[in-house]
């Protein structure tokens, strides 16, 4: 029976046989193929530390699964045993993202000529940055360096800079006043960016933008600013980002209008000052960046060197290197003395020990009383307040303005600890998981503990190599005094005259960014210190 044609043995052997003999059997092994080679591409990475990657498109859908809380995601990855990871990006990118202090030294030091930042940093922000310091490698990077070090650590420009700090933090603690009398609340992020650009601008041209007057006016040049600075930025994750420029379209349409007007603000600065300190050459010059920079021209006959072109992009990187990094690091410092109003009641009383002031009991704060105790707020006075210093860097190992930093390996290498290197690999040291890892900073290491920074209540600095918020290395920040200087004024000023509290539900969270920046901003409330909070 069963041998007979037609019986359901044959039919079910003829079928399997047509079907292993047309498409449907083509196809499905096909599939059947492809799994097995991606299970096996997926093994074959078992030893390799880091998220596993898939073929042609590395860990992108991880990536971006993951992009709202990618440092957190960075962190994950690290153990005890783990300290140097593999990042598998759209292929033939790779990355290499390294905690291991040794690592970092050698990247950012040792063998800092193999990792320069390289086209893939470079190119995204030539149309912003231009061949400035912060976007440049090689001869035009060091030049740039040679003079910018020595005018950034001049006595007259740490004195222009702490009248322009003053200035600016009291023009923030007013605002405060005014909101604190109505009970209402503000986005304090907000107005610290605007503070810190007016600062950066007042330093960097000699020109006062003004986006802390009364009105909190939306400023041409800032607004175009902050927009060419995130559409560069989003550049790195944006594929399309060189068509679109080609196509002149979207964003990088709108990119293109912000330089311009970055640009025509920038020139006509430019342009005036040149000419009024050519027409004035026995007067003094300005202590702004800009003047100096023109001014050592001029001093070492060298006129030609900066042309006008030159002179932006000098400028323009200080103000980008220098505004949002202070001001999310103040709004991150402000969201701790909300989490840890102890530490700010620390900072208080040592601020009352250093200055001989006592806090008064007051249910309105006056300018008057602002302006009359910022006079009080030196060079030498904020420099005694150690516990405040303390606090600052607590909240830069936690929250680092720069969460992680890459450069570009020139030549293939292999790291201390024996991870390989390959040509061309982004090499990154990663600043938010390092300040979180146990096995450098203990056990309480998710803990904020400003007194970790202290012995007998100075101030101790840790090895730059592990507390890599401001880098390190011949490319190491060039702003980090000025910029302890600039948060230590705000910091004592805010906290001197208000007691700060979040709005109950509002959400704190960090934007993908380069820059450490809050999601949502940072809404809170102020109430005169000392007097009741609000309920
Ligand atoms: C809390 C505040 C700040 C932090 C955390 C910070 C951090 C950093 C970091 C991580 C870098 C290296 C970036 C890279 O090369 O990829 C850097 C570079 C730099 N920073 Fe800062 N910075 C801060 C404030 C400032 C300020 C206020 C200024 C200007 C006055 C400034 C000027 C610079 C300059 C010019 C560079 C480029 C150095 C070079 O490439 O040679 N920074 N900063």
């Amino acid at each position: 029976m069963e041998n007979e044609p037609g019986c359901p043995y044959h039919r079910s052997q003829d079928l399997l046989m047509s079907w292993m003999s047309g498409y449907p059997f083509f196809v499905a092994s096909a599939i059947g193929g492809f799994v097995a080679w991606l299970w096996w591409y997926r093994q074959a990475q078992g030893n390799i530390p880091g998220p596993k990657g898939w073929p042609i498109i590395g860990c992108t859908i991880e990536v971006m699964a993951k992009w709202h809380r990618m440092h957190d995601w960075f962190a994950e990855q690290y153990s005890d045993t783990t300290k140097t990871f593999y990042l598998y990006f759209a292929y033939p990118q790779i990355g290499v993202y390294t905690v291991d202090p040794a690592n970092v030294e050698y990247i950012l030091k040792t063998n800092f000529s193999n990792y320069p930042k390289g086209r893939t940093n470079n190119y995204p922000l030539h149309d912003l940055l231009g061949t400035g310091i912060f976007a440049t490698d090689g001869a035009l990077w060091k030049e740039q360096r040679r003079v910018a070090s020595y005018e950034f650590s001049s006595a007259t420009l740490r004195e222009f800079s702490t009248v322009a700090f003053r200035e600016h933090a009291v023009k923030l603690v007013t605002i405060l006043a005014r909101f604190a009398s109505t009970a209402e609340d503000f986005d304090l992020q907000d107005l610290c960016l605007r503070m810190t650009l007016d600062s950066t601008c007042k330093i960097g041209f000699g020109v006062d933008l003004d986006c802390l007057s009364p009105s909190l006016p939306s400023v041409p040049f800032a607004k175009a600013f902050d927009e060419a600075n995130y559409i560069s930025f989003y550049r790195y994750c944006d594929p399309l980002w060189q068509l679109k420029r080609m196509l002149k379209i979207g964003s990088e349409r709108k990119l293109k209008e912000c330089v311009k007007v970055l640009d025509d603000f920038t020139f006509d600065i430019i342009n005036k000052r040149r000419k009024d300190m050519a027409a004035f050459t026995d007067k003094p010059s300005q202590s702004d960046l800009l003047s100096r920079f023109i001014d050592m021209c001029k001093r070492d006959n060298e006129g030609a060197a900066y042309t006008n072109k030159a002179l932006r992009d000098m400028i323009l990187n200080f103000i980008i290197a220098g505004r949002d990094t202070t001001a999310v690091t103040l709004s991150w410092f402000f969201y701790m003395m909300t989490c840890h109003p102890e530490v700010a009641d620390k900072i208080v009383e040592e601020l009352v020990t250093v200055t001989e002031q006592p806090a008064k009991h007051t249910q309105e704060v006056t300018e008057e009383e602002i302006v009359e105790f910022a006079q009080l707020l030196t060079y030498e006075t904020l420099g005694k307040l150690h516990y405040l210093h303390a606090a600052l860097s607590e909240t830069l190992r936690l929250y680092p303005a720069v969460p992680v930093d890459g450069k570009e390996a020139a030549e293939d290498d292999v790291l201390p600890d024996g991870s390989k290197v390959k040509k061309g690999s982004i090499t990154g040291y990663v600043p938010y998981s390092m300040g979180r890892m146990k096995s450098l900073w203990g056990d309480d290491a998710a803990e904020f503990k400003p007194t970790r920074w202290l012995k007998d209540g100075v101030f101790q600095p840790q090895p730059l190599f592990k507390f890599t918020a401001f880098q390190a290395g011949p490319r190491t920040c060039l702003g980090k005094d000025s910029s302890y200087l600039q948060m230590k004024m705000t910091a004592a000023l805010v906290l001197r005259f208000f007691s700060l509290r979040l709005v109950p539900g509002h959400p704190v969270h960090y934007r993908t960014m380069l820059v450490l920046s809050m999601l949502h901003g940072l809404r809170v409330t102020a109430t005169p210190r000392s007097s009741p909070p609000l309920q």
